[in-house]
């Protein structure tokens, strides 16, 4: 296996869409049924194998409240990855994600990497969000793709990840290819040398 890689990847979006349940099912393949609202910022770490690389991903499950918005925003600065969730069964949560890419825009790094997840899509008899409406708000804002997940189920979830990380990995050797051998010399965030 070849050298680690460390990513981070910071998931927003409405309060109750799933993205506790979401990171807790990619960390430990289990569903919990949790009560509780998210405060401020969670960690988790993981490592994954992508095409014979181990990836390290450490992703910071914000909440999804108003009044930890302030704090929520100090974490986009250092994220490599955005995961924006709506809830497919909750239409108002999917008609904030342009406010969520605002936000990722105004705060984030230049060269995040966006994608769109529509949690919920065990409960499709109650879907209010047509999958074809996210991809055309997707493809209009430049994001990597939009996946339909199910934290309850295990839809998609390893494959949210999987995706993104193989981004990532693309993108850094995009801007290797650019700067090596110089650039990629030191512990930095953005840097990694396979
Ligand atoms: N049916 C269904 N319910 C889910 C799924 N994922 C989460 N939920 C439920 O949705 C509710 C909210 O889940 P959370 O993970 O706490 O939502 P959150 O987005 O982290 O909320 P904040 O921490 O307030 O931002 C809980 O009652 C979960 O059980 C899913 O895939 N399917």
């Amino acid at each position: 296996m070849e050298e680690e890689c460390f990513w981070s990847i910071i998931l927003i979006g409405d309060s109750n869409v799933g993205k506790t349940c979401v990171v807790h099912r990619f960390k430990t393949g289990q569903y919990n049924e949790k009560q509780q609202n998210t405060i401020g910022v969670d960690f988790t770490v993981r490592s994954m194998d992508i095409d014979g690389k181990r990836v390290k991903i450490q992703v910071w499950d914000t909440a999804g409240q108003e009044r930890f918005r302030t704090i929520t925003q100090s974490y986009y600065r250092s994220a490599h990855g955005a995961i924006l969730a709506y809830d497919l069964t909750r239409k108002s949560t999917f008609e904030s994600i342009p406010h969520w890419i605002h936000e990722i825009e105004k705060y984030g790094a230049a060269n995040l990497v966006m994608m769109l997840i529509g949690n919920k899509s065990d409960s499709l008899d109650k879907r209010q969000v047509l999958f074809e409406d996210a991809c055309t708000l997707a493809e209009k804002h430049g994001l990597l793709a939009v996946l339909e997940t199910s934290a309850k189920e295990a839809q998609n979830i390893e494959e949210v990840f999987t995706l993104m990380a193989k981004e990532l990995i693309r993108t850094q050797e995009a801007v290797k290819d650019k700067f090596a051998p110089e650039f990629c010399t030191d512990s930095s965030k953005l840097c990694c040398w396979f």
